[in-house]
């Protein structure tokens, strides 16, 4: 028997959970995307291994119909959902960043017969759209599903068997306490790192020398403010109210802070570090393929084209680079020149090209 998944939005997360899913044996993937452009390049780069132009259509067939589009989209899809004609036995899951909203209107498919199992994997980037989807994106990181209380241990068994391809770890968790906890690591994070940004261009404008200082630590810190607008627009629409709770405490915590600097207070300044620092350093290592993850850093001397010719011979072996710094260029010293890959196979592959082609000294971070 062949099983039918129906992948809705083939970009980043779409189009790297179909491509897991073609791993998965006696699985036909269609996929569908809103974006021309995109359902072309899903045929091409072999996302799936059909693409479809009427979604209803495709819809009929599917065992297994899978959301990769923005939340407020995957709202509208769940919404026309209802009228369409579907497989008895149907399964119909999404990846969305938030799971309030989605979850409660599971409860209005479910009372039409449709069984909605709630997903959200804790990988990404901050790259979107399909040509930045990669098989092994999910693989290692916890993917969350939030079924509803009632929902059939079976479907929830057969979701897990297709899902186990992506290689991810899969918990099940409540919706709302998915919200606040996604608030906190993921959510609240993206419009701190959003307000750096724009206080940045703000005093920049006022010192543009200060564009050219902006190093290692506010380059790392700030990212994520280079995710897709339209879909941290829709997250944030969708988990409004524990953001304003974070927002709140945010307040509180800036306003300690402020007092701890306008007291001058060395000993209570140190302890505000030292308490971030313990708890930082003591986070669970995530196994999972966040970006930069896999960082290879190399010591290179400062001659000019020191930089194009280490990438050179990456080129020269295939070996695609995720991104690249400098984080030390004094004239007096070496340089550490810091390449991500998107796995350690790649970061391994470039450590051993880089060891047989130069004499710089390497560390994995
Ligand atoms: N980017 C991340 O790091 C990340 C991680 C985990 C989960 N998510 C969630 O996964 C979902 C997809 O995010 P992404 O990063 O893959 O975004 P993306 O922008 O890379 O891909 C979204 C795709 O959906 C398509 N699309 C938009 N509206 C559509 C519609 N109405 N019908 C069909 N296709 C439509 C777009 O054309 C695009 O190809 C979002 O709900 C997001 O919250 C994102
Ligand atoms: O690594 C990133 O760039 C991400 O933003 C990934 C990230 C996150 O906040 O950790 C973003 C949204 C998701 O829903 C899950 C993961």
């Amino acid at each position: 028997m062949i099983r039918n998944v129906l992948v809705i939005g083939l970009g980043l997360i779409g189009g790297s959970i179909a491509l897991s899913c073609q791993k998965a044996p006696h699985t036909k993937v269609y996929g569908y995307d809103i974006n021309e452009e995109t359902r072309k390049l899903a045929s091409s780069l072999e996302i799936v291994h059909e693409v479809v132009d009427d979604v209803i259509q495709a819809a009929k067939l599917a065992d297994i119909i899978i959301f990769g589009t923005p939340v407020s989209a995957t709202l509208n899809w769940m919404e026309q959902l209802k009228s369409w004609q579907l497989k008895s036995g149907v399964i119909v899951t999404d990846t969305g960043s938030t799971k309030g909203l989605i979850m409660k209107k599971a409860e209005e498919l479910q009372q039409s017969g449709i069984s909605f199992i709630g997903g959200h994997p804790m990988a990404g980037s901050h790259k979107s759209g399909i040509s930045a989807a990669k098989p092994y994106l999910l693989e290692n990181a916890y993917y969350m599903l939030t079924p509803l209380k009632n929902e059939s241990a079976d479907k929830i068994e057969s979701l897990e068997q297709l899902l186990k391809f992506t290689f991810a770890k899969i918990i099940k968790v409540d919706s709302f306490e998915h919200d606040h906890m996604t608030a906190v690591v993921s959510h609240f994070p993206h419009i701190v790192a959003a307000s750096l940004v724009r206080q940045f261009d703000f005093e920049n404008q006022k010192y543009p020398m200060t564009s050219l200082l902006a190093a290692g630590g506010f380059r790392d810190i700030t990212r994520i403010a280079s995710s897709n607008p339209i879909m941290w627009r829709d997250i944030v629409l969708q988990n409004r109210d524990e953001l304003i709770d974070q927002l709140d405490s945010w307040v509180i915590e800036m306003n300690n802070v402020k007092d701890l600097i306008l007291k001058n207070d060395d000993e209570l300044i140190e302890q505000y570090f030292a308490g971030a620092k313990q708890v930082r350093d003591n986070l669970p290592v995530s196994t999972g393929a966040f970006y930069s993850t896999y960082d290879l850093y190399v010591d290179i001397p400062d001659y000019p084209g020191v930089i194009s010719e280490v990438t050179g011979y990456l080129a020269e072996e295939n070996i695609s680079i995720t991104n690249i710094r400098v984080v030390e260029a004094r004239e007096d010293v070496f340089g550490i020149l810091v390449i991500s890959f998107q796995n350690a196979v790649d970061r391994d592959l470039a450590e051993k090209c880089i060891k047989q082609r130069t004499q710089f000294e390497m560390y994995v971070s």
